[in-house]
């Protein structure tokens, strides 16, 4: 499914300013055209409606936040697809591809890997997949990443999660983590909530002002977290709930643990 939407991307002129979401590409809108004004080609006007977009979610949060493990609650729950930007370039460094060595460089100083390389590994993975509901996890991170994504995947997402943790909090569980991550000492741990603070931030503005965030609160127990604040969020959406493998218990979201700005 998803493979035909993303092939209508090149049929979309790149030197258009206006950007297409990936809502218009699948009902077959090309750009300077929308759902609401513009005649669709007449030629198309009979065909019966493209296939419905992706639904994507954003799971942002400092290191150690708690965002990977949250994430695997959720897709236990819901079924999404879970993509961990950091682990598709922990992978490229495992393959000892071509960019390997300079993803292992950039991670091990805590730094950003260049948008172009970490969207296309995004690509990849949703071309390829079967999916149609995705958790990107620690992405975007700058919003260089961000405008990368739009530019390139021609979508935006439908949620955005912001796992809201202390420093201090951060820090320990990333020294106790125990994965053998080359980033997960207090050096490389330091630098990391600096570019988490400095360029991840201004991401999150963005959403919040776009009405699509929802800050969850990541102090507390893995399931605390998820039940009272994480669940609630999917619970609202109906068709993610139709799918859901479990029974859903609570169906409302509590405002004062989730924050929507809209
Ligand atoms: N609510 C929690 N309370 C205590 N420890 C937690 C909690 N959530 C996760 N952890 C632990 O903290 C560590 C970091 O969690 P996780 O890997 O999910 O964070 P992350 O946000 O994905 O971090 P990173 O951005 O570095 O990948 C893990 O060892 C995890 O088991
Ligand atoms: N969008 C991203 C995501 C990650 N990185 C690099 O990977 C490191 C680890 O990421 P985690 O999400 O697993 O913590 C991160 O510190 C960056 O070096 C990136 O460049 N861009
Ligand atoms: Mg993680």
């Amino acid at each position: 499914m998803w493979r035909r939407v993303a092939l209508l991307s090149p049929m979309i002129s790149s030197s258009s300013s206006r950007s297409l979401t990936l809502n218009q590409a699948a009902f077959g809108l090309k750009v300077g055209e929308s759902f609401a004004t513009d005649a669709v080609n007449p030629e198309e006007r009979d065909l019966p409606p493209k296939e419905k977009a992706p639904f994507i979610t954003f799971v942002l949060g400092g290191p150690g936040s708690g965002k990977g493990t949250q994430c695997e609650k959720i897709v236990e729950t819901f079924g999404l697809q879970h993509l961990s930007a950091g682990d598709l370039l922990r992978r490229e460094i495992a393959m000892n591809t071509k960019n390997g060595d300079m993803i292992l460089n950039l991670i091990k100083d805590g730094k950003i890997v260049p948008s172009e390389v970490t969207v296309k590994l995004i690509q990849r993975e949703l071309e390829s997949s079967d999916s149609r509901k995705f958790l990107i996890d620690g992405f975007p991170r700058t919003e260089e990443n961000r405008v990368a994504f739009e530019r390139i995947i021609r979508a935006d997402p439908d949620v955005v999660l912001f796992f809201d943790c202390p420093e201090e909090e951060m820090v320990t569980r990333v020294l106790n983590r125990n994965q053998g991550r080359i980033d997960d000492n207090i050096t490389t741990m330091k630098k990391r909530l600096k570019i988490f603070n400095g360029l991840n931030r201004p991401v999150i503005d963005y959403y919040k002002n776009k009405g699509k965030l929802y800050t969850i609160n990541a102090v507390g127990t893995v399931d605390d977290i998820f039940q009272q604040h994480v669940l609630p969020i999917f619970s609202s959406f109906e068709q993610l709930k139709k799918e859901s493998r479990h029974v859903i218990q609570k169906s409302t979201i509590g405002s004062s643990l989730v924050e929507n700005s809209s």
